[in-house]
């Protein structure tokens, strides 16, 4: 297994390019099991989790063809043309489903198109038990019969799903996700309130209206969608990946150094600059992008608190928590979104860290310098926390299990040694 070895203590200068989003790329892919002509996402990144879903697709019937590599400033931004022409099979096997818990938004597009569709549960995984109860419930909303059976789930609606009234409980991406794409499918109009209100969720939107459906409201708490019988190919560029942009702001922070983050989104990114603000970084849009760097001297502890869109992301709450162990003075992150994800604090700690976990919150002290240590982390967030904090820290860091890191960051060790880091994959 690969591992990333890291010599901290160089400050970030330069530009890095970021590229589309994960969060946006995967449901825009199951989206292409929607319509039988061909969907072009441009702008997609190259990582681990899109090429497990391609994987999916595949199985599932979707001819995909990749083209070009290299787009602007080091991005590899690749065009993905997918064509459902006929779907081969309705069922996402549990081998692929276990690697990637977004597999199961094939679900709706599935039941909608096809009028039935079957999907491993994918259980929970490091972060929390994740449920898929409110997806379930919105494409039952819809007139799907939803049945458990030998782990899997099966979405049937052998006469097509109808327009519908869905009232979440709880603010879900994916399962916004899931029943909006259903909804595109349905006859008649679907309500969605209480939806979440991600860039995600507006940029599949944005999509499934160019492949004719007709939606109101994303980007807002109720979303309107009229359903189409049949929709078209189009074609869409993936919206830029906010949480890396985020990410890379905090190593250009944790660094004290000075990044230009081509291509990233000060609106999509609000509550996260705000709150690096009042820490003493300071965020300014450019005319490409934004330009990172401390106001002046050390960072301040400053609180976080973990919020669906448009608060604070919970995605960049282990990067925030590396950032703020160096800071002078306390911080408190607390996380709501799920509940277990401190799988960083440890590892954190024993780079030199002082963090005290009391339930959903963490106290974090900030210490002068943290210190190289090998790492390990079980989820993606927390590894590339771990990367920032070795970043920042004297001496050498080991980081295992670099496969997490691979499921939502491309090429990071190369990003990061083009801005002065002193960083390098080795394989084994
Ligand atoms: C591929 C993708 O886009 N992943 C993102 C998506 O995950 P994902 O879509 O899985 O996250 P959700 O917004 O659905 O989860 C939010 C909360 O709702 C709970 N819940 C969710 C669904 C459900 O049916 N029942 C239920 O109780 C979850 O356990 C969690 O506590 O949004 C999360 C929250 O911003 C991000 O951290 C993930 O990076
Ligand atoms: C939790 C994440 O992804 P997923 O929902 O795919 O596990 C993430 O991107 O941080």
């Amino acid at each position: 297994m690969d591992r990333i070895v890291i010599r901290g203590g160089r400050p970030l200068e330069g530009e890095i390019a970021i590229g589309g989003a994960k969060n946006a790329a995967l449901p825009l892919m199951a989206a292409s099991l929607l319509t039988d002509e061909t969907l072009r996402l441009s702008n997609l990144p190259h990582l681990a989790d899109i090429t497990t879903l391609a994987k999916l697709l595949s199985t599932l019937g979707v001819e995909l063809h990749m083209n070009g590599n290299g787009g602007a400033g080091g991005s590899s931004g690749r065009v993905l043309d997918m064509t459902a022409r006929t779907i081969t099979d309705t069922c996402a096997p549990y081998d692929l489903v276990r690697k990637m818990r977004a597999s199961v938004l094939v679900l709706g597009p599935l039941v909608a198109r096809e009028g039935i569709g079957r999907v491993s549960l994918p259980g929970g995984c490091a972060i929390g038990t994740r449920p898929v109860d409110l997806h379930l419930m919105g494409l039952e909303a819809l007139g799907a019969e939803i049945e458990l059976k030998e782990g899997y789930i099966e979405a049937r609606a052998p006469r097509g799903l109808t327009g519908g009234e869905v009232v979440f409980p709880k603010v879900s991406v994916g399962a916004t996700e899931n029943v909006m794409m259903a909804a595109a499918l349905a006859k008649g109009e679907t309500r969605l309130v209480n939806a979440a209100r991600e860039p995600e969720i507006v940029d599949l939107a944005d999509c499934l209206v160019a492949m004719g459906a007709e939606i109101e409201g994303a980007g807002t708490a109720t979303v309107t969608i009229r359903g189409r019988s049949r929709l078209h190919g189009a074609e869409h560029r993936i919206v830029a990946d906010r949480i890396e942009a985020g990410t890379y702001a905090m190593a250009a922070a944790i660094t004290d150094g000075d990044l230009h983050l081509i291509g990233a989104r000060a609106d999509h990114l609000s509550t996260a600059i705000d709150i690096l603000s009042q820490a003493g970084v300071t965020v300014a849009e450019t005319n490409q992008g934004l330009r990172v760097r401390r106001a002046n001297g050390r960072l301040h502890g400053t609180d976080a608190m973990t919020e669906a869109y448009p608060g604070f992301p919970t995605d960049l709450q282990a990067q925030f928590m590396a950032l703020m162990a160096t800071a002078e003075g306390a911080a408190m992150v607390t996380e709501t979104i799920f509940e277990n994800r401190f799988m960083h604090v440890p590892e954190l700690a024993r780079m030199g860290a002082n963090v005290t976990v009391h339930g959903a919150s963490a106290l974090v002290r900030g210490v002068e310098r943290l210190t190289g240590a090998p790492v390990m982390a079980t989820d993606l967030r927390a590894s590339v926390s771990l990367v920032l904090a070795g970043l920042a820290a004297e001496g050498e860091t080991v980081l295992n299990r670099v496969y997490h890191l691979d499921r939502g960051y491309e090429r990071v060790e190369d990003k990061l040694s083009a801005c002065g880091a002193d960083i390098r994959r080795v394989a084994g």
